[in-house]
């Protein structure tokens, strides 16, 4: 649905030049929701403003729906960005216009008729919970109403794709979750395709079907959730299921074991007590819901060093799970 390839976009020139986008090729299947996870400087809000040519790349190719975006004249780009909605960390409503006044702008500017207007904008209001509110203007609104407000007026005209830029970053945690099912049901209910950025792996964990890591300007992991965890050696999967650091454990070797889907639910310590007569520690373990699956991560602590356990690690290897050797005690 949409396909970036070798989008690259810098700022500035000569000592000044930033290397915003490095060569960025993603691709982002329909009625999927991508989340771009990063640090701050790492290029996210503008990968997502290159989506919709909010920012224009200096070389790459952008297709939405079908439709080289790069190629576009002015008037066909407009028509073309009415298939692509966008959501804002800070709203950026119109303080002066009421709620119902904002959704009805969004249609306003691309010429939709009067009645027309007070109709789509009364049934998307509807739609995101707000249809109590549509006579208040902003002020009187919490964070969390601004953003369905701002999600409704991107909506209004019906786009395919919704680019969400940090929308949860401004709001408390409850507020947070009641946004993140918000977009589900829209992706659900009307087919929508999300990609979101954010630097909160909560957000990805909560919604999120597939994932990419974006750093210095390009991508380094990029996958479906549930290919992401057991995946050796991702970053993404290890802060969706942070354990936290390895501490000192002599004479002990450390290994973490990830469980997805039909594995979840496997009984490894025991397991390894009575076939291999190992004392085992529990050192951590985290359990998640991604993308709709149970999934977690254990870790465990194998007296002796790796060869000693070596027929351990690979009895539990041959069951298909994914274990990978963290930390422990040299051969
Ligand atoms: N208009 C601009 N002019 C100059 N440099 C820019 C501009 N926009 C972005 N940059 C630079 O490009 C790099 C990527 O910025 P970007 O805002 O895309 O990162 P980000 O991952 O969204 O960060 P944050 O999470 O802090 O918003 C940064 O080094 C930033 O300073």
């Amino acid at each position: 649905m949409i396909s970036l390839t070798s989008v690259s976009k810098s700022f500035g020139s000569g000592a000044r030049r930033t290397v915003a986008l490095d060569n960025v090729s993603l691709d982002v299947p329909e009625g999927d929701i991508f989340g771009v996870v990063g640090q701050s400087g790492a290029g996210k809000s503008t990968l997502i403003r290159t989506v919709n040519l909010l920012e224009r790349p200096d070389s790459g190719s952008i297709r939405v729906d079908g439709q080289e975006l790069t190629a576009l004249g002015d008037n066909d780009l407009r028509v073309a960005r009415q298939g692509i909605g966008m959501v804002f960390q800070h709203f950026n409503l119109l303080s002066s216009r009421t709620v119902q006044g904002n959704v009805e702008f969004a249609l306003e500017v691309i010429g939709v008729d009067s009645r027309e207007r007070k109709r789509r904008a009364a049934e998307i209001l509807d739609l995101v919970g707000l249809g109590a509110k549509a006579s208040s203007f902003p002020s009187q609104l919490s964070g969390g109403q601004k953003q369905r407000v701002g999600i409704a007026r991107a909506l209004a005209a019906r786009p395919r794709v919704l680019l969400s830029d940090e929308a949860t970053s401004a709001l408390d945690p409850e507020t947070t979750r009641s946004i993140l099912e918000l977009f589900r049901t829209i992706n659900r209910d009307l087919g929508l395709t999300v990609l979101l950025i954010t630097h909160e792996m909560d957000v990805v964990k909560t919604i999120c079907d597939s994932a990419a890591l974006l750093e210095a300007g390009q991508i380094k992991e990029n996958g479906r959730l549930v290919e992401l965890i057991s995946t050796p050696g991702s970053r993404l999967a290890r802060d969706l299921f942070p354990l936290g650091a390895i501490g000192e454990l002599p004479g002990t070797t450390v290994i973490d074991i990830t469980f997805s889907g039909g594995n979840a639910d496997r009984p490894v310590i025991a397991q390894l007590a009575r076939d291999h007569a190992i004392d085992v520690s529990i050192l951590g373990a985290a359990i998640e819901t991604i993308a709709g699956n149970q999934a977690g991560r254990t870790r465990l602590g194998l007296p002796g060093d790796a060869r000693s356990n070596a027929a351990a690690i690979a009895d539990l290897r041959a069951q298909g799970l994914l274990v990978e050797i963290v930390g422990g005690a040299a051969a």
